[in-house]
């Protein structure tokens, strides 16, 4: 990452760690930190769940593009966790990777699955939690590749995985 570069911009699939992730990193670096779905609830005054029930997923995906050009784009230093879909627009990756070092978390099914399973604030996985995770998970599975650098979080813990984005941070950035 060019230290120029405002924000540390993580993406990856639900339940890969984002959001937990992103707290430690905040703490560790000092650096503010920004949950996109946390940013959202706030501008929308309503739950993610809410806005798919009453809005549907599309009108989601433009609030959701409109909040993350306006976190981007303000120039303080920052973590950002984004929601598994926001890279599914291509002007998301673009404005991503122009403002921010990307980082990828992956995750196995199996341990997505186990980690998402008791939680039901995830509009995109209800009904059928290990359907919908292998479902979306072949839909998606490039759609992380585009993040200049990737972490397997299946058999780490967040401290491990935090420890290994500061490590690549500090060396390479
Ligand atoms: N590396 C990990 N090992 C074990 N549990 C994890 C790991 N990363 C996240 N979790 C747990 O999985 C759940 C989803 O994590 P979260 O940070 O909300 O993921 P995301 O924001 O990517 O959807 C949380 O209960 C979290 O504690
Ligand atoms: O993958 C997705 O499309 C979504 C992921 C969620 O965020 P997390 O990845 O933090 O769970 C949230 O933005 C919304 O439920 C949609
Ligand atoms: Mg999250």
């Amino acid at each position: 990452m060019s230290k120029a570069k405002n924000a540390i911009v993580l993406v990856g699939f639900m339940g890969t760690g984002k959001s937990s992730v992103s707290k430690l990193l905040s703490e560790r670096l000092g650096f503010m930190r920004v949950d996109l779905d946390d940013e959202i609830e706030k501008f929308e005054g309503r739950k993610i769940s809410d806005i798919f029930t009453e809005s549907g997923e599309p009108a989601f995906r433009e609030i959701e593009c409109k909040v993350l050009a306006s976190i981007l784009m303000n120039g303080e230093r920052k973590i950002i966790a984004t929601g598994g879909g926001a890279v599914l627009n291509p002007h998301n990756r673009d404005l991503m990777l122009t403002h921010g070092w990307v980082v990828s978390l992956t995750a196995d099914a199996r341990h997505i699955i186990e980690r998402v399973r008791n939680d039901h604030s995830r509009p995109l996985l209800q009904g059928g939690v290990e359907e919908r995770v292998n479902k979306l998970l072949e839909q998606r599975k490039h759609a992380y590749d585009f993040a200049d650098f990737s972490v397997d979080t299946s058999r780490m813990t967040t401290e491990e995985v935090a420890d290994c984005i500061i490590r690549q941070w500090e060396e390479h950035a």
